[in-house]
């Protein structure tokens, strides 16, 4: 028989919105496991066990590896293991969200009655947050990454010279084409290309604030019945991990610089809540998937 599957939970991001966490979770909690460090991923620091980066940019360069991709990226996902020490596997790369090509790639090299099972977890939080936590993330990787990393704006001044530099860029194709700089927060056109592909209902979109502060327990128990686990209520955990919370260098920023991050985000903001409305209120979305909470704005201190 088969030795080999595919994973059939996705986190897919966004970055700095507490993907390490829900992986913890769904690792700890929810009994699944990452991939096995063999194939490609030889050798590979641990937490490829996480985040493979096949579909954003590692295995998969280009349509035409569809066909092998699978039986490379399957290799990282015995099937030996599965009903044993794991529920199943969970693949977390927080840059798939982002990439436009990814839910293609992924939809042609899977096979349809292992893909229709697929179940997406996508958790979105306030972009500008998300730019501040981004940052500070920058800052923590050594030179020599943060070389490969870096979206044109360096990092060693204040997050405020950052930010601006951003902005002056954005425009720039070369930012919007490879989901750059202040692009990454801007998530109705990353969530448009997941659903092109996939079936909406497959995606479950959770707001960061709600997940992580409000709603916490409804939301593990949200996500756990999501993901097809027969969880007993009483064994799912009321809280969530609190994970990559290091040393942040910045945590208030300029009003300033708020409000012109802002003035680009709002109307992005705005098209996604419509979205996200429109997919409830014609039951294209899971109807287990709670409502959106808009982002709370950005706090800033002015000078
Ligand atoms: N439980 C809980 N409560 C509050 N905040 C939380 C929680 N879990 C994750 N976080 C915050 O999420 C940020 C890290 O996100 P990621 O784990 O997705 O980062 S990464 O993309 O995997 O590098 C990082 O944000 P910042 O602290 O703003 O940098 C974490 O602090």
């Amino acid at each position: 028989g088969e030795t080999r599957c595919w994973p059939s939970t996705w986190i897919l991001g966004c970055p700095k919105c507490a993907s390490s966490s829900v992986w913890d979770l769904a690792r700890g909690s929810l009994g699944f496991c990452g991939a096995e460090l063999v194939g490609l991923l030889e050798g590979e620091a641990e937490w490829h066990q996480k985040e493979t980066h096949f579909w954003s940019g590692r295995g998969v360069v280009n349509a035409s590896m569809v066909p092998m991709i699978g039986e490379l990226f399957t290799e990282l996902y015995p099937v030996r293991r599965v009903g044993k020490d794991c529920a199943g596997y969970a693949e977390a790369t927080p840059d798939n969200l982002k990439t436009a090509e990814a839910p293609s790639l992924l939809k042609k090299a899977a096979p349809k009655s292992v893909s229709a099972l697929f179940r997406f977890v996508v958790v979105l939080r306030e972009p500008i947050a998300r730019d501040l936590s981004w940052y500070n993330h920058l800052r923590r990787l050594s030179l020599d990454l943060r070389s490969q990393m870096l979206d044109y704006c360096e990092v060693t001044g204040p997050y405020e010279e950052y930010a601006r530099c951003q902005a002056e860029r954005f425009e720039m194709p070369v930012h919007r084409a490879h989901e750059k700089g202040l692009w990454r927060g801007i998530y109705k056109p990353q969530l448009d290309s997941w659903a092109r592909w996939f079936d909406r209902a497959q995606i479950l979109v959770l707001d960061f604030d709600s997940l992580v502060f409000y709603n916490t327990s409804t939301h593990i128990r949200t996500l756990a019945t999501f993901l097809g686990l027969q969880a007993d209520d009483d064994n799912l955990p009321t809280t969530i991990p609190h994970t990559n919370a290091r040393g942040n260098q910045q945590t208030t920023i300029d009003c300033e610089v708020r409000d012109l991050l802002d003035a680009i985000y709002a109307p992005w903001n705005a098209q996604l809540y419509a979205l996200l409305d429109e997919d409830h209120r014609i039951g294209r979305a899971w109807d287990g998937e709670p409502p959106f909470r808009p982002f709370e704005p950005m706090p800033c201190t002015s000078a």
